[in-house]
């Protein structure tokens, strides 16, 4: 230990103003490269501890050292953390736990109990709309601020991914922070990913039901869905090497993780802690060589991103076809696989909304008829609503992707009708969950003015059709009046996007009081896809996967729920954020 002189007094001086400088060099340029935060971190204290003793002191004893380590991170962490609570952070006026002020590492907690997104909803219905998450970071639960923050012009993506590179030296199409050149890289996919483009890739998901169809129709007593769902929606037919076991493991550290990049950044480099995610990304570029090296046989995804419709358009760099590659297979499989399987949950939950659209499957595809062929989706009102509603109840990206307000911005940015400030450095989420669940979005509030008032739509007095408890499709009469809990924002009732479509009149009155309100339904708030230029690109597709794939399950099976409803499998991000979700064990019985 340095003797207890003036030199040791000395020594934590110093030591404490390099702590404090330091802090200030950390918070103008925020950054996940290992080799500055080494530096910052390892680098004055040696100096300190060798500059400041007298020259005659001998050699630096190893208790020397840790405790030159010791005060200056105790000093650099308590000022990190005295500054976040303080009324000098720019964020200061905006409400929120205390804890939340000091790190973000109190939300991988919510990650590991897989409360996450209850946690959220619950700190915006007790501090307000706009809540402080983090140190620098907003949460967003207001419909007007939705365009302003994820429209053309909004803020930039939040730099989670920098120093990710999915490949050896770019950064993939999620994490491209500048609006042109994320603009540019986007272009390919808008063209392999529209409408037009998706009716070639028929066949190839025509092969992935049938062999989704096949594998189910062997199974013998309960199925764990979600499962087969995943595996549908990632296989490259088979999965051998186990790869979706691996990058379940891997993805739930990425997740917890990812509430705190850096630290990922370390985790990384662990061996062993990266070991999953790393095989998935090896994996996706082994499938992308293959393709490119194989060349175009057929209009794929590839054949766009590659630039091969454009054939005066030179193709773009391999290691961007790489990081396109395993975005395509990342960004597509779980959120697919998560969401077809909550629909199951969904309707296995509400045998009367599972007999509704099971009739309307029937009416247009019966068995015979090839589900692949999407002529009849438009039509298909029912099932339509049951997916919005199965996507506002349970979106599968449900925290959504920050954004982030440039450390370079010469002053704060001031977004919406109700000015919000957002000082350089801030990043904000704009959580679907929580959005999806205000029952000023999606319920039918006494009081409030609801975003869009529907009634304008509607006759005065109203009946709407008990969605959940409905027995007869929803032509027919409805079987009772509704009560108000029906419509309530955690309630699965696909019948409020039937209505909202002007599809399901309203036919009979309520009660008079009961008739006097209005039924919120704000499609704006509904963002399962996000908002804005860089939004899903492969919102279209997704549609159409979870339209395929329910009416040809539905075609060929009559699913009954499993009395042991377990959770041996759940989808990866979802079940962190969403523990309500149960993969459904269900017993699929062939039709026959
Ligand atoms: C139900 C299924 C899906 C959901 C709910 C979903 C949701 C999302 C969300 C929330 C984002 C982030 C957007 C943002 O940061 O604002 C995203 C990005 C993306 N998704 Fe999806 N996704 C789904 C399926 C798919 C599929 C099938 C593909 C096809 C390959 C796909 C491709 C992408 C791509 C390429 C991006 C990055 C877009 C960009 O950075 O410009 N997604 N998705």
């Amino acid at each position: 230990m340095l003797s207890p002189t003036s030199e040791s007094a000395s020594t934590v001086t110093f030591l404490s103003v390099s702590a404090l400088f330091v802090h200030q060099i950390f918070r103008k340029f925020e950054t996940f490269s290992i080799p500055f935060h080494a530096f910052l971190l390892l680098v004055p204290p040696a100096i300190v501890s060798h500059t400041v003793r007298p020259t005659n002191a001998g050699r630096l004893t190893v208790s020397e050292l840790a405790f030159c380590y010791t005060t200056y991170l105790g000093v650099l962490a308590l000022s990190i953390v005295f500054y976040r609570l303080s009324p000098f952070h720019p964020l200061h006026q905006y409400p929120g736990p205390r804890w939340c002020r000091t790190s973000m590492l109190w939300h991988i907690i919510r990650t590991v109990d897989g409360k996450q997104t209850e946690y959220l909803r619950y700190l915006h219905d007790t501090y307000g709309d706009v809540v402080r998450i983090g140190p620098n970071h907003l949460s967003v639960r207001d419909l007007s601020l939705i365009n302003p923050i994820l429209g053309p012009s909004g803020i930039p993506r939040a730099a989670t991914y920098k120093g990710v590179t999915l490949s050896d030296s770019t950064v993939p199409l999620i994490g491209i922070q500048d609006a042109t050149e994320h603009a540019r890289r986007r272009r390919p996919w808008n063209r392999g990913l529209a409408p037009s483009a998706l009716k070639d890739y028929d066949h190839i998901m025509s092969h992935r039901v049938h062999q989704l169809v096949d594998v189910l129709g062997q199974q013998e007593g309960a199925v764990v869905l979600g499962k087969w769902i995943s595996y549908f929606a990632y296989m490259h037919d088979g999965d051998e090497g186990n790869i979706w076991a691996m990058v379940d493991k891997g993805a739930q550290i990425a997740f917890h993780l990812g509430q705190v990049p850096w630290l990922g950044i370390y985790v990384g480099h662990i061996p062993g802690a990266g070991g999953p995610l790393n095989l998935l990304l090896e994996h996706g570029r082994a499938l992308t060589k293959t393709r490119v090296a194989r060349g175009s046989s057929t209009r794929d995804l590839f054949y766009y991103l590659n630039n091969e419709d454009i054939p005066e358009e030179s193709p773009p760099p391999e290691r961007h076809l790489l990081d396109d590659g395993v975005l395509a297979m990342i960004a597509g499989s779980d959120t697919s696989s998560s969401a077809i399987t909550s629909v199951f949950h969904c309707l296995l939950a509400h045998p009367a909304a599972y007999a509704v659209l099971q009739d309307e499957v029937d009416r247009f595809y019966p068995r015979g008829e090839d589900v692949c062929d999407a002529m009849h989706h438009r039509e298909m009102h029912y099932l339509t609503a049951v997916i919005n509603e199965t996507l506002r109840l349970f979106p599968p990206v449900p925290t959504s992707n920050p954004r982030q307000v440039p450390h370079t911005a010469p002053a704060p940015v001031v977004l919406g009708p109700r000015s919000l400030v957002l000082p350089p450095g801030t990043l904000v989420y704009v959580p679907p969950y929580v959005l999806h669940r205000d029952g000023r979005n999606f319920a039918r509030p006494h009081q409030q003015k609801p975003h869009q008032a529907l009634s304008k739509q509607l006759p005065d007095s109203l009946v709407l059709l008990k969605g959940p408890e409905a027995t007869s499709p929803v032509t027919q009469e409805p079987p009772g009046k509704c009560t108000f809990a029906d419509a309530a924002p955690d309630v699965f009732w696909p019948e409020r996007w039937l209505v909202a479509a002007g599809h399901m009149p309203l036919g009979r009155a309520l009660s008079l009081s009961q008739a006097q309100f209005e039924l919120a339904h704000a499609e704006g708030a509904f963002v399962p896809f996000s908002h804005g230029p860089m939004n899903c690109a492969g919102k279209a597709l997704a549609l159409r996967q979870m339209r395929v794939v329910v009416c040809a399950l539905l075609q060929q099976f009559h699913f009954r729920a499993s009395t042991a409803t377990t959770q041996s499998h759940r989808n990866l991000w979802q079940s962190f954020a969403m523990p309500q979700i149960t993969t459904p064990e269900a017993r699929c019985d062939p039709v026959l």
